[in-house]
Formats: C-alpha cells, sequence, structure tokens
C-alpha cells in the first residue's frame, strides 16, 4: 500500500488550555513493499505520526493518503473501518489487549469483525498462531490469561496478523523484552513482510540496532518534524548530527568509529551488528595485520 503524508500536522486537545502541537508539516512518503523505521527521541511525534497511518488520529492540518483512503481535517470515523483491516497495529505491550476466554478466539475476532465467516476467521486464527511459533493446538482453548507472558505476546500478535493486513505499524514492539526475545520478535516480523512483496511495515523504535537491522529506510522525527530521512547508512553516518537530535548510533558502529578516532584505521563504520563489525575488523586485520 502506497502511503503519503503531505504537510501532515496534529494538535491534541484542540482549543483547549492544555492544547499541544505533536506533529507539523510532515511530508513522506512510503512505497509499497517497504521495511522503515521511525526513531526520535521521546516526545518527538513518531506515536502520534504512525497513528495517523490507520486512521486511528485524524490530521488537523494536511492530509493522509494510504492506499485509495484519504484522510483529511474533519474525515469521518466509520469512512476508515477498511483501513484498519489493511493496516494493523502492534502497540507496546500488545497483550494487555488481550480479552477473549480462549486463544483461539482472541484471535478470531479481529477476522469475524471484518467480516469473514466464521470458518473463514477461525482458519485464519490457526494459520496466524501458526506464523507467531504457537504450534501447539491444546493451547488455542486455553485462557489467554493462563500462558507465559512471552506467549500472550504471541498470541496478541497472531490477532493483528490474522485480519491479512498490507502493512503493520509496529510501535515499540519488543519493549520489555530480553536480546533474544528482541531478536526473535523482529524476525518474526521480518519473515512475515518477505512472504508477499506487497507487504510492508512501519518499526517506532528506540533500538537503533533495530532500525539500522530491520529497515532499508528511516525518518528521523524531532519536536514533532520530520528533521532528516535516508538510508541506515545515510541516517547513521553524522553521530554529531544525531546527537542534535539526542539520538546515538548503533553500538557497533560506534566501536568502529571510536576505533577508527584513536587508531586511525580507515575502518568502514556502517557495520550496524556485532557481527558485521567483527568481519570489518578482521578485514582490516587481514591486511593490514597488528594495526589496530
Ligand atoms: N493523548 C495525548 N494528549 C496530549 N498530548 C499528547 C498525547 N499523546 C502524546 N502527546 C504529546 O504529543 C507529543 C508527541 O508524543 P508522541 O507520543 O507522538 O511522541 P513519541 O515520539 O512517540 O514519544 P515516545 O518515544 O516517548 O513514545 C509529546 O509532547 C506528548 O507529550
Amino acid at each position: 500500500m502506497h502511503i503519503k503524508a503531505q504537510d501532515l500536522g496534529f494538535t491534541y486537545m484542540k482549543n483547549t488550555p492544555f492544547e499541544k502541537r505533536a506533529l507539523r508539516g510532515v511530508n513522506l512518503e512510503l512505497k509499497e513493499g517497504s521495511r522503515v523505521a521511525i526513531v526520535g527521541h521521546t516526545g518527538s511525534g513518531k506515536s502520534t505520526l504512525v497513528q495517523h497511518i490507520n486512521g486511528l488520529l485524524v490530521p488537523s492540518e494536511g492530509s493522509l493518503t494510504a492506499g485509495e483512503v484519504e484522510i483529511r481535517p474533519g474525515t469521518k470515523q466509520k469512512t476508515l473501518a477498511k483501513l484498519r483491516q489493511q493496516v494493523g497495529m502492534v502497540f507496546q505491550f500488545p497483550e494487555h489487549q488481550l480479552f477473549d476466554e480462549t486463544v483461539e478466539k482472541d484471535v478470531a475476532f479481529g477476522p469475524l469483525n471484518f467480516g469473514y465467516s466464521r470458518e473463514e476467521a477461525f482458519r485464519l486464527a490457526c494459520e496466524a498462531l501458526g506464523k507467531v511459533g504457537l504450534h501447539d493446538k491444546e493451547l488455542y482453548q486455553k485462557s489467554p490469561f493462563d500462558l507465559s507472558g512471552g506467549q500472550m505476546r504471541r498470541v496478541a500478535i497472531a490477532g493483528v496478523l490474522a485480519s491479512n493486513p498490507d502493512v503493520l505499524i509496529l510501535d515499540e514492539p519488543t519493549a520489555g523484552l530480553d536480546p533474544q526475545g528482541r531478536i526473535n520478535m523482529m524476525e518474526l516480523f521480518s519473515d512475515w513482510q518477505k512472504e508477499k512483496q506487497e507487504r510492508s511495515y512501519v518499526l517506532v523504535t528506540h533500538h537503533m540496532e533495530d532500525a539500522a537491522t530491520y529497515a532499508d529506510y528511516i525518518f528521523v522525527m524531532h519536536k514533532g518534524s520530520l528533521v532528516f530521512e535516508g538510508s541506515p547508512e545515510e541516517v547513521f553516518s553524522d553521530e554529531a548530527r544525531l546527537k542534535q537530535w539526542g539520538l546515538g548510533v548503533p553500538k557497533s558502529s560506534s566501536l568502529l568509529m571510536n576505533l577508527s578516532k584513536r587508531t586511525g584505521a580507515p575502518l568502514t563504520v556502517t557495520a550496524f551488528t556485532p557481527e558485521d563489525a567483527a568481519l570489518e575488523i578482521a578485514r582490516f586485520l587481514k591486511g593490514d595485520e597488528g594495526s589496530v
């Protein structure tokens, strides 16, 4: 799905003493089949921006176009039902949204709500549970609240995938997970996206490593404005510039930058994972042994 924001602005609690301008003049475009990240300091407007993509929020100024649907100030929520199905949202701690009496019913709720027959909705639920790695059918009849925290989160994500969205909005989906749990979760979304070339995801994250690893293109938000966009190499090439926006570079890049500064070694500093950093150092050592 093609998504475009034009001069998008948003103000919370407009015309009240608590009025808060959260977005101003945002212009961005996401192509079909893209893997993008939105980064920015706390309060920079990331969540506000992504909530416009499925019409949870309606712009105060400008417009947001998602596929066939154009959302402008005053657009009525009831015209956005189809968009809700096409754009799935995974929030922080998605397990907090579980509510039904069995795992299967909870996951089938979305497809049922979007008009699928009972049989088809339960088939989609079963498929989605498999996708998130929950294959044990005994589990499907249990209460979601009797599962482990990790399983609960997977059930909640299955509930979003079951409606077959074209776009997934991932707003800090790995919050509270340990490093391996984070990798497993992000790999799940990455595999989901690769399954069909028209699928996209938009990842909101504070983890620069995740942005660099799982996005081909990154948007940087600062105080409600979009201040930079580019490939991970472009975004993370300038540590000082990122600092101005309260951001850092991935730890592996920082290590290489420091190593290069201290030793003068001509290292390529855009290695974003420990594996890539190790490869870069090994490459250098092989070519110029003992210099680092
Ligand atoms: N429901 C709300 N009512 C009033 N102001 C809000 C509301 N939600 C967010 N804000 C304000 O809007 C601004 C942008 O918030 P937003 O949550 O979009 O930022 P963010 O970049 O997602 O932050 P974080 O990284 O902390 O999640 C902040 O100043 C925030 O305090």
